[in-house]
């Protein structure tokens, strides 16, 4: 497997479940990654480690998800030059209301691109590094149009279901 070139952390083994739906992605486009748990709050010098060193390593994009008091987003993107994925996690009492405010509503100077909460979140992040990759590969781009394509077709094949059942 070639070197990574996505990062993708989580602030907790909890947020796992829901982070899979990520890597599944980048799977099914063949972009290799690799995955941590680490913590702003629990774990700040590794988190700090890990972004510093990202980039002298190869990766281009970083993806991170938090839940709650989510600050690893905001706390990542301080530390590194390198684009930044935030996922909201679900959870808590606001289940991931408070983890969405928390990312999207980075002060000027310091972007992160926030995804939806949960399950959704996590799979626009893999595709959205997917396309911030093909912007220097063609082959990324190519699979990425297949991928739309057959979305398409999809929604096709559905609405043809609804007339035919709607016909009866
Ligand atoms: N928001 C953060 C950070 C951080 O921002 O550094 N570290 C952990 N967490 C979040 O706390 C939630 C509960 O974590 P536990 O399930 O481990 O108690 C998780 O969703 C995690 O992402």
């Amino acid at each position: 497997m070639s070197n990574p070139t996505v990062l993708i952390l989580m602030g907790s083994d909890s947020d796992l479940t829901t982070m899979e739906e990520t890597a599944r992605v980048l799977t099914e486009f063949g972009v290799p990654y690799e995955m941590h748990v680490s913590s702003a709050h629990r774990s700040p010098a590794k988190t700090s480690k890990l972004t510093r060193e990202a980039e002298g390593r190869g990766i281009q994009v970083i993806i991170a998800a938090a839940g709650m008091a989510a600050h690893l987003a905001g706390v990542v993107a301080a530390e590194t030059p390198l684009p930044v994925i935030a996922v909201p996690m679900p959870g808590g009492a606001l289940n991931g209301v408070d983890a969405l405010y928390a990312m999207v509503q980075m002060p000027g100077g310091m972007p992160v691109a926030t995804m939806a909460i949960g399950k959704a979140g996590a799979k626009n992040a893999g595709l959205l590094a997917v396309q911030m990759l093909s912007l220097a590969c063609p082959e990324l781009r190519t699979k990425f149009v297949a991928y739309k394509t057959r979305m398409a077709e999809e929604v096709e094949e559905k609405d043809q279901a609804l007339q035919a059942a709607l016909q009866k």
